[in-house]
């Protein structure tokens, strides 16, 4: 069973505009409301494609509320902590021409109990636990660290910044940053394929054995100790990048779960993280969205010049 936990989870309104003007004002042509936060999604692609999962997220107030029912009317398992505080909202708006913006609210505080009960309900016998998103104030990075170290379980883990950073010395099993996380993790600029190979390579002699490194239209580069594989799968016509390295992850982590090779593991991320991203909002792909992309495995040229 791949068991989520996602401390700081979010309603996510996609708001869809012609052209966003900053500043003016803006008329939407259409709203998407979907029960969001990184290992929510995780869990709904999982989900989706019949992989065992169970969310686990701490809700609380009007939003959280909607949040939960959200959840119930998607069929999707999850444990929701109960909080005092209201779940937060965060907002991508969809330009056509001029990509999505997103607005992310740092979501409620919650109490040292809360997070107690938070921590108590993953559970031991989950052979993957993922870990992921920001955390909310009045947690900090042991949250995660602790399980890192003590967890059973495979460990993943999906976040940014400081939680990434003291998550990486604790060495989980995989890790999948951005490229701009990457790049905040190792504190350089990473322009070329060959620039994000070398500080893959680095996490993996740092004693990770997976990094997934997701390069939005330039696809994704799993590494491990074996070696590093490259694979895309352009998207004519792509509607909303939000959630894209999620379902990704989730990709990748049910074919390892089915002790399938690495390359074959990254092939099936990239065609949910690219069926993704040809779906509205941050809708997550099924196996007939899934169907549609083509994966092309690439070789890997160093020289690559990554898209901005
Ligand atoms: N514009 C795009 N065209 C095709 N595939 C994309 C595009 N953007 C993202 N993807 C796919 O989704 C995956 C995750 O997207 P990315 O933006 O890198 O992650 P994150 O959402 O974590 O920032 C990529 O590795 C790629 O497979
Ligand atoms: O916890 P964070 O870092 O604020 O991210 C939360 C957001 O991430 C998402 O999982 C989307 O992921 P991406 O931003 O990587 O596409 C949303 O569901 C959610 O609004």
């Amino acid at each position: 069973m791949i068991v989520t936990l996602t401390p700081n989870p979010s309603i996510d309104r996609t708001i869809a505009v012609d052209r966003l003007e900053v500043g003016g004002v803006n008329r939407a042509h259409s709203v998407l409301v979907d029960p969001g936060g990184k290992g929510v999604n995780v869990s709904r692609a999982l989900a989706a494609n019949g992989v065992p999962t169970t969310a686990i997220l701490p809700l609380g107030g009007p939003d959280g509320d909607l949040h939960s029912s959200l959840l119930d009317a998607g069929g999707l398992s999850h444990v929701a902590v109960g909080i005092g505080g209201n779940t937060r909202t965060n907002v991508a708006i969809v330009d056509p021409r001029g990509g999505t913006t997103k607005v992310n609210e740092p979501g409620p505080e919650l109490s040292d109990v809360e997070v107690a009960a938070l921590r108590a309900a993953v559970p031991r016998d989950a052979e993957w636990v993922v870990l992921c998103g920001s955390l909310p104030r009045g947690t900090d990075a042991s949250l995660f660290t602790d399980l890192v170290a003590t967890h059973p379980g495979q460990v993943v883990v999906d976040t940014s910044g400081a939680p990434l950073a003291a998550a990486v010395a604790a060495t989980p099993y995989l890790v999948k940053p951005n490229r701009e996380e990457l790049e905040e993790l190792v504190g350089r600029r990473l322009a070329t394929l060959g620039d994000v190979r070398q500080a893959c390579r680095e996490l993996v002699a740092g004693g990770i054995s997976v990094v997934v490194a997701s390069l939005g239209a330039d696809g994704a580069l799993l590494t491990t100790a074996d070696g590093a594989w490259l694979a895309k799968a352009p998207v004519a016509n792509p509607l909303s990048t939000v959630g894209a390295g999620d379902c990704l992850l989730a990709g990748v982590l049910s074919a390892l779960a089915e002790d399938l090779p690495a390359s074959e593991a990254l092939a099936r991320g990239v065609a949910w993280g690219s069926a993704a991203v040809s779906l509205p909002g941050s809708q997550v792909p099924g196996p007939g969205d899934v169907a549609r992309i083509g994966v092309v495995e690439l070789e890997i040229d160093d020289a690559l010049v990554l898209a901005d």
